[in-house]
């Protein structure tokens, strides 16, 4: 096989509590990425979307990602994707994990399935590590198991499927700028016991919820004291889209991954509409263009939707 394309969706990393650790992917939005094996050594990286990210290899996820691929396996082949890319860069969606998680799923299918889940995920961690400067895994995990998973550890690298609720998720990305290097440099590096106690509790409780599908109780574990109170001062209206969404009937959500996009879960499609209506509504009175998202989560991540 010489050729295929991928369908990648977008990822909500953290699910609030879980920093670093718990991650989810959703239907939309979604890049497409299409792979063709070379058989010359080159990496050709070309985009067709108006994001202007760099097509330099080595300064795109996806390239760094086929660069590491090649040099472990010592190819004498080149890749060439090509990357459509809708998940808007810098939108706290997992836009740089979708390149990095869909490169490693390329190059790996087009080189016959070597990579183990496991080592997919070694591969597209240096995406990460370009982007944000971390090689953390929340969002590639997801993307390449599907579904809801827990980033165990990376070192060595243990991931954890989870159960995927049958649940609406509800995103909307403000237009405003938060990149994921910057919503971590703000990050405290100490906290108090009595906050990390107060935390395992959520994360404990959610993961519990999650595998249970006590939805009450996802609802009760998706509450943050540890990075929403600082990186939520940098999202417009955040109190007030969580409160109302609260109201709406939303079963809880927070920040999706390094933000600025918000998330919502609901257990009816009717109530992640109305979220996503009031969502769009309060960023068009304070004239902040949004783009609102309903979806479902993904439990199957990434897509080969040709082969040639
Ligand atoms: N293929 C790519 N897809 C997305 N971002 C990329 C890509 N290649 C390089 N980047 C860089 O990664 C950064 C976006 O990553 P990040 O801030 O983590 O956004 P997101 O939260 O959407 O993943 C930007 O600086 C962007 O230029
Ligand atoms: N755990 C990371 C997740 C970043 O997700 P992204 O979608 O914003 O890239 C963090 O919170 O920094």
């Amino acid at each position: 096989m010489k050729k295929i394309k991928l369908k990648v969706p977008a990822t909500v990393a953290n699910l609030v509590c879980g920093f670093d650790i718990l991650g989810m992917a959703v239907h939309d939005p979604y890049d497409e990425m299409e792979f063709r094996l070379l058989e010359t050594p080159e990496i050709i990286i070309k985009h067709i979307d108006a994001f202007g990210l760099p097509e330099e290899p080595s300064g795109n996820v996806a390239g760094i990602v086929l660069l590491k691929i090649q040099e472990y396996f010592n190819l004498k082949n080149g890749f060439e994707v090509i990357i459509r890319k809708h998940i808007k860069p810098g939108s706290g969606l997992g836009s740089s994990a979708a390149s990095a998680a869909g490169a490693a799923f390329g190059a790996n299918v087009l080189l016959g399935n070597k990579l183990s889940k496991e080592e997919m995920i070694y591969f597209a961690m240096f995406g990460e590590e370009l982007a944000s400067g971390v090689r953390h895994a929340d969002n590639i995990a997801p993307c390449i198991y599907g579904g809801i998973t827990l980033v165990k550890s990376t070192h060595p690298i243990d991931i954890v499927s989870l159960n995927s609720p049958d649940l609406f998720v509800t995103a909307v990305h403000p237009q405003v700028e938060v990149k994921t290097s910057d919503a971590r440099q703000i990050l405290k590096k100490n906290i108090t016991l009595k906050s990390a106690v107060e935390q395992w509790g959520n994360i404990a409780g959610l993961v519990a919820g999650i595998q249970k599908n006590d939805f009450p109780l996802i609802g009760r574990s998706l509450n943050d004291v540890i990075i929403e109170p600082i990186r939520s001062i940098l999202i417009p209206k955040f109190d007030e889209i969580k409160a109302k969404s609260l109201q709406l009937g939303a079963l809880g959500g927070g920040i999706s991954g390094s933000g600025p996009s918000i998330f919502m879960l609901s257990e009816q499609k009717e109530t992640a509409e109305k979220i996503a209506e009031m969502m769009k509504s309060v960023y068009t009175e304070i004239e902040i263009e949004s783009f609102v998202y309903v979806s479902k989560i993904n439990p199957s991540g990434i897509q080969i939707v040709e082969e040639v």
